[in-house]
């Protein structure tokens, strides 16, 4: 999840280079899938979210019908006029509806979205059409169950007591769950060459975990270890969850946050679809403290952080971009690259990822944007 504010009159949006079409093929393989009802499904959440901080849930039990549903009610109330939807949902200021501008600090995507928060299941905004409300009340029940098996899982596979991550968020009186509905039209620009139109940029999620649901349309991209950006083949029948920022404090490092990003849809002959996405993020309560659990440290380990608030981490974030290294000025070690994590280039270099300067994309400099208006 990020801030958003007010759509804004931004007229440029930037480029991304992507993996090339070989890399899809192998991409399959580089997402680890975990089928959540098989025996030693704990060590294997444990692992991908180690190895990857990312993974593909088979078996999470929410029937399809609940996500189709909640994509008809969405499709809907994006094809109504712009002043329609902001009448309904407020602008996103954080929560609300927003359109092209995430976040207060000048990131921008092509894309569209909801923001809400939801809590004793209830859908704050009561101006929403009552069948998208209805239906994402229903979402939310659901995916906030899967949420909650997940982190008994990670909690088996770590060998700390079950219920020691869900109690955070599930069940949790006044723990700050969020659910946010993208949707990417498809974007008519025509990018270079292995490079696509930025639909949400890089970031990680700050909250514990965060569970995604996305149409049959791609787009969603992560990175591995190595530092490859990998396309997340879309599969509406399987359920996506990330390690958020706040998973990684509490195991200090263990399991780490992924970074991901979003390229928005290609024009395409046949007439490319809308990828149209949703959240759920599991975030605690605001004075929930986050520092390494005492349960997974080993003797003499030292912590990697100092010790925050999730109210103090959501204050912090909204003055950040989103591919900023967010957890940087909580990390206890030295940094050496300019708060970017270990092995990332620093902020301002050159990074083989974008499409900047020309050399990813044989672009001239002032055209890495691309203009949408
Ligand atoms: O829309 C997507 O597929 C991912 C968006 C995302 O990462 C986010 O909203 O935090
Ligand atoms: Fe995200």
């Amino acid at each position: 999840m990020v801030a958003i504010t007010a759509p804004s009159s931004i007229e440029q949006i930037p480029l991304m280079r992507c993996p090339r079409a070989n890399a899809v093929q192998q991409a399959g393989a580089a997402v680890p899938c975990v089928d959540l009802s098989a025996p030693g499904a704990g060590a294997a959440v444990a692992d991908a979210c180690r190895s990857v901080g990312f993974f593909r849930a088979t078996n999470h039990g929410v029937p399809a019908r609940v996500a189709d549903a909640l994509e008809a009610r969405a499709m809907a109330f994006f094809a109504l006029p712009a002043q329609e939807k902001l009448d309904m949902s407020g602008a996103a200021r954080p929560l609300g509806y927003g359109s092209k501008s995430i976040g207060a600090n000048g990131d921008v995507g092509w894309l569209e979205y909801l923001l809400l928060s939801v809590s004793a299941n209830t859908v704050k905004i009561s101006s929403l059409p009552p069948s998208l409300r209805a239906a994402l009340e229903e979402y939310t029940a659901a995916l906030r169950e899967v949420c909650g098996r997940v982190l008994e899982l990670i909690a088996e596979g770590l060998g700390v007591e079950r219920s020691l991550l869900r109690a955070m968020v599930v069940g949790r009186e006044g723990s700050d769950e969020v659910v946010r509905v993208n949707h990417y039209p498809p974007c008519p620009l025509l990018p270079p060459v292995d490079c696509g139109v930025t639909g949400f940029g890089e970031h990680t999620d700050p909250q514990i975990i965060s569970v995604l649901w996305s149409n049959r349309t791609a787009g969603l991209q992560i990175k591995l270890r190595d530092g490859r950006w990998v396309p997340v083949p879309p599969t509406p029948e399987s359920l996506f969850v990330n390690v958020g920022d706040s998973l990684q404090v509490l195991t200090n490092g263990r399991l780490r946050s992924v970074k991901h990003r979003v390229v928005a849809p290609a024009p395409a002959p046949d007439g490319a679809r809308s990828r149209l996405s949703v959240i759920y993020f599991g975030g605690p309560a605001p004075s929930q403290r986050i520092a390494p659990l005492p349960q997974v440290m080993r003797d003499g380990e030292q912590s990697l952080y100092r010790e925050f608030t999730w109210a103090e981490y959501k204050r912090a974030m909204y003055k950040t971009r989103l591919a900023d290294h967010r957890l940087g000025p909580f990390e206890l070690r030295a940094s050496t690259n300019g708060g970017n994590r270990p092995g990332e280039p620093a902020a301002g270099s050159a990074d083989p990822a974008h499409c900047s300067g020309g050399s990813a994309c044989g672009m001239p400099q002032p055209q890495q944007v691309a203009r949408v208006h």
